[in-house]
C-alpha cells in the first residue's frame, strides 16, 4: 500500500476486500477541519487505487457520525489574514472552494462500493458525504441526516442539490433544506436510504462496527466482485454528470457567501452557543 500521512481524527486499515476508514475522535463529535476532509478524500483515492479492495467502508465513533465542518477549523481560516492572499475571494477559493470540491469530486468518482455504517447523526458536509454512499447501514432510529445551510448562510454543497432529491424526493428534499429540519430515521427508512437498522444501543458503536463487518464479509462470501464494481460503474454513468457539474456548481455559489461573511458571523455563533439548530 502506497504510503500516507497520518491523521489523529481518521484512521484506516484493510481487511480482505474491505478498506475501512473510521472517525475517530468521539469528544467534538467527529467533526472535521478542512485538512481532516482533504485527508478523508486522500483515503480514497488510496483506496480507489488498490485492486485488492473492492468495497470502501466508513465507520465511526461514540454518539454522532460526524457533526460536520469543525467551527474552530473555519474560525482559523477567518483569521488567516496573510499576505499570500490578495483578497477574500482569493483566501475562500483555497480554504472553502478547492478543499469543498475536491472532496466532493472524490466520493463522486470512487469506483469502489462505498458502504457507510451510520451510527448516529451526521451533518453538514459530512451528511452530503454520507448520502454520497452507495449502501447505508443505521445502529439505531437515532440517526438523522441535517444540513443546515440555510441557518448557517450557505447553500447546498457536497453533490446535495443532486443526491437529496434523488434519494428521498424534491418535495421533501425542498422542505427539509428549506426550514433546515433534519432528515429523519423515518424520512430514511420509507426512501429504502437505510438498507438494515441494527437497532443496537447508541453506547455501543464499536459493536455495531464490529457486527456490521461481520455481516459484510458473510455477504460478500462466494461472490466474482469484479461483477460488483462492474455494477456499480454502470450504476454511476446514470448520474455521474449532473454529480460533476453540481459540484462546480454549488462551490461557485456558495463563494459569494463566504465572501460577504455571513457563515463566518453564523458558525462563530454557533461555536459560543449563541446560535443552535433546531431538531
Ligand atoms: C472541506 C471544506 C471545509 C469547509 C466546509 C465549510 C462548509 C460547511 C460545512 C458543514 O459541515 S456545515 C455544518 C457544521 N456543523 C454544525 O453546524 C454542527 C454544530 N454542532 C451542533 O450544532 C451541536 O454540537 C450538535 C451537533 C447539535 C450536538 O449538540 P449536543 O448538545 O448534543 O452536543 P454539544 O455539547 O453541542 O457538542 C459536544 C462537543 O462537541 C463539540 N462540537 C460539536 N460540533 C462541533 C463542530 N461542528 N465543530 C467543532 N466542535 C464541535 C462541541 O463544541 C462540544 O465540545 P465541548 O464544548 O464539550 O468542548
Amino acid at each position: 500500500m502506497p504510503e500516507i500521512r497520518q491523521n489523529e481524527k481518521i484512521s484506516h486499515r484493510i481487511e480482505g476486500p474491505f478498506f475501512i476508514i473510521q472517525l475517530i475522535n468521539p469528544d467534538n463529535l467527529n467533526a472535521l477541519e478542512g485538512e481532516d476532509y482533504i485527508y478523508l478524500g486522500e483515503l480514497l483515492e488510496l483506496a480507489d487505487k488498490n485492486s485488492d479492495v473492492y468495497f470502501t467502508i466508513l465507520q465511526s465513533s461514540g454518539r454522532f457520525f460526524s457533526s460536520g465542518a469543525d467551527f474552530k477549523g473555519i474560525a482559523k481560516a477567518q483569521e488567516d489574514n496573510g499576505a499570500k492572499y490578495a483578497s477574500e475571494t482569493s483566501k475562500w477559493l483555497s480554504n472553502f472552494v478547492a478543499r469543498n470540491v475536491y472532496v466532493t469530486d472524490v466520493f463522486i468518482k470512487h469506483s469502489k462500493v462505498l458502504v457507510c455504517c451510520l451510527n448516529g447523526p451526521a451533518i453538514g458536509l459530512s451528511a452530503a458525504l454520507v448520502a454520497l454512499c452507495d449502501i447505508v447501514y443505521s445502529m439505531n432510529d437515532k440517526v438523522y441526516l441535517l444540513y443546515p445551510f440555510a441557518n448557517l448562510g450557505l447553500v447546498t454543497e457536497g453533490g446535495t442539490a443532486i443526491s437529496l432529491p434523488l434519494k428521498f424526493g424534491a418535495n421533501t428534499t425542498y422542505e427539509r433544506l428549506m426550514f433546515n429540519k433534519p432528515f429523519n430515521y423515518d424520512i430514511m427508512t420509507k426512501s429504502g436510504f437505510i438498507s438494515k437498522n441494527f437497532n443496537m444501543p447508541s453506547s455501543n458503536t464499536e459493536a455495531f462496527n464490529a457486527e456490521l463487518l461481520k455481516e459484510l464479509k458473510g455477504k460478500v462470501e462466494g461472490l466474482y466482485l469484479p461483477s460488483c464494481l462492474g455494477m456499480k460503474k454502470l450504476l454511476k454513468s446514470n448520474h455521474i454528470g449532473s454529480f460533476n457539474e453540481i459540484n462546480s456548481m454549488e462551490v461557485n455559489e456558495s463563494l459569494k457567501y463566504w465572501v460577504d461573511g455571513e457563515p463566518l458571523r453564523r458558525f462563530s455563533q454557533l461555536g459560543s452557543k449563541q446560535r443552535k439548530h433546531r431538531l
